[in-house]
């Protein structure tokens, strides 16, 4: 499992650890750390061209002992100092290992072939400021690789928002533990591949962290799997209250989810149980309403239900419940808060935007702060969809979820159909609502990267996901090809497959 932490608490493990260890140790490790991974985007030390954009704190120093490194192995190293002050020992140690102050920016990095962003890290406050913006854009479309010091600078550390401008790096070498910017949009966009430096803090760093992000083995461990005794009823029977007249197909997707989730039986509550049975005659069909259609041991409803009512009738019953699309704009937050068992609410950023009463861009900007927002007054969890996927817990103190195995390719029509069911399914099966939506998530964008990409997935650390593969970062959505929902679902075994194999002794 991957995890991220705040910056106050990195800032208190580096303290605890820092009293012990000789002056500057810490800052020692964290450049020999960049310094390797430099070296690794280099093709050859020797000779290359090196930039280093130095601000007025620790991160310059950082960059400026990690240039000094390179310099050793014959690099040509120049730096561009772009704050009030700068790291005074740092510059010594450059200039004595051959590096110089550059006095014209502009000049070097037209020539260079590698710039180290060291402006600022987990102490950047705001965007760029002015005069930086100019010298971050020319060391861009100057084609040299990009490697941010901890964080490109620009972004904030512990929510992942971008206010103004920042930089856009290939790579970002981060220390001693992930920060929440790196792994939620829209700043985890500008940071490329990640890379970790351990610099001996891990132990000090509190139990729960930020976020969490899966890895196939987590994964594998939380898969509902029958026993040897198991009947269908058992396994768990998913009620799916989905598709209207005029939205039939919602229904067929959200099935289509649903029967690929764990649970043993899936019954079908609604008006299009033609189209369902069509397609899937394994379905259970009832015509509704939802509370005559028999025993389930979870419910989900919203999928293009348009008006049809049920959801006050599924948010009484006492199984959890999965709220998505038109489900969410029907929904009593009374109803949602009173229920003893979980809720899982599914927003995109728009129906989150609706929930809070405020406008989607909003909730783009600042997903971490309005997933936890949302969790908190609805007192249910919360999946929030979209670029980065996130699932909160009501209680604050949980880490909140973040999903690695996304794709932009699953921005179709009825991909969150074909999630809901899944999720729901998983739900059933006896998972918690944190767990399925954490799982239905990874399997979801899984099984989108295998369909949008003829097989290939993600490796069992999640690797490709949060790449670091001594190139540069391997975009999202490259080497894909457009996708539908119903091949999402499809996708679906073999995503479980992949992860399955990667559980302890599988
Ligand atoms: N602690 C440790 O043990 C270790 C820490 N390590 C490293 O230290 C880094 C943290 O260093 P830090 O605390 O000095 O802060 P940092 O990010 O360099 O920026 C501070 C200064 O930048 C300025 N500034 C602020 N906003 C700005 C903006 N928008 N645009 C431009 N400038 C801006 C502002 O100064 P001002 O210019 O206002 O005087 C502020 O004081 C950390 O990320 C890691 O790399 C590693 O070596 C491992 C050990
Ligand atoms: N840019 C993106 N990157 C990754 N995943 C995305 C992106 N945009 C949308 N998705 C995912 O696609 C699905 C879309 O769901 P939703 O918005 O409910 O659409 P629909 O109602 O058409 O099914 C969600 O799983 C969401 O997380
Ligand atoms: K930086």
């Amino acid at each position: 499992m991957r995890t991220a932490y705040r910056v106050q608490d990195v800032r208190a493990a580096e303290a605890a650890l820092m009293a012990r260890l000789p002056e500057g140790a810490l800052m020692r490790r964290a450049a020999a750390g960049l310094a390797g991974a430099c070296a690794g985007l280099l093709r050859r030390v020797y000779g290359a061209r090196v930039v280093l954009l130095v601000g007025s704190g620790d991160n310059g120093g950082d960059a400026l002992y990690a240039g000094a490194l390179l310099a050793r192995r014959g690099a040509g190293v120049s730096a561009v100092r772009l704050g009030r002050r700068v790291h005074e020992a740092g510059l010594d140690a450059l200039v004595r290992a051959g590096g110089r102050v550059a006095d014209d920016p502009y000049g070097v990095l037209a020539r260079a072939d590698l710039v180290v962003d060291g402006i600022t890290g987990i102490g950047g406050r705001g965007g760029l400021r002015p005069e930086a913006v100019p010298v971050v854009r020319a060391a861009r479309e100057s084609g040299a690789v990009v490697v941010a010091v901890d964080l490109p600078s620009g972004v904030d550390a512990d929510t992942g928002a971008v206010e103004g401008e920042a930089v856009r790096a290939d790579a970002t070498v981060t220390f001693g533990a992930y920060k929440p910017g790196l792994l939620v949009d829209p700043a985890r966009e500008y940071a490329g591949a990640l890379r970790l430096v351990d610099i001996g803090i891990r132990d000090l760093l509190p139990g729960a962290p930020e976020l969490q992000a899966l890895q196939h083995a987590d994964v594998a461990r939380l898969l509902p799997v029958p026993a040897a005794e198991s009947d269908k009823y058992r396994r768990g029977v998913v009620g799916v209250v989905a598709g209207s007249a005029r939205y039939p197909g919602a229904a067929v997707l959200a099935v289509a989810g649903a029967l690929r989730g764990g649970a043993g039986a899936v019954r079908y509550v609604g008006p299009a149980g033609d189209a369902v049975l069509a397609r899937y005659p394994e379905t259970l069909v009832h015509p509704g309403p939802p509370g005559r259609a028999g025993r389930v041991q979870a419910w989900v409803i919203g999928p293009g239900l348009a008006d049809t009512p049920g959801v006050a009738d599924v948010l009484a019953s006492d199984v959890p419940v999965l709220v998505d699309a038109d489900g969410l704009r029907l929904l009593d937050p009374a109803a949602v808060r009173a229920r003893p068992a979980p809720t899982l609410l599914t927003p995109h950023a728009g129906e989150a935007a609706a929930l809070l009463g405020t406008v989607r861009e909003d909730v783009e900007a600042r997903r971490l702060d309005a997933v936890r927002e949302l969790a908190g007054r609805y007192g249910a969890t919360v999946l929030l969809k979209g670029s980065t996927t996130l699932v909160a817990d009501p209680s604050p103190g949980v880490p909140v979820r973040v999903n690695p195995t996304g794709t932009p390719w699953l921005a179709t029509a009825g991909s969150g159909d074909v999630l809901s069911g899944l999720t729901g399914s998983l739900l059933a099966a006896g998972l918690t609502a944190r767990d399925a939506g954490s799982v239905g998530a990874y399997l979801h964008g899984l099984a989108a990267r295998r369909a949008a990409t003829g097989g290939a997935g993600v490796s069992p650390t999640g690797a490709g996901a949060y790449p670091y593969d001594g190139g540069r970062a391997a975009p999202g959505a490259a080497g894909g090809a457009p996708l539908t929902a119903h091949e999402v679902a499809r996708a679906l075994p073999g995503a479980w497959r992949d992860v399955a194999a990667a559980a302890p002794g599988a």
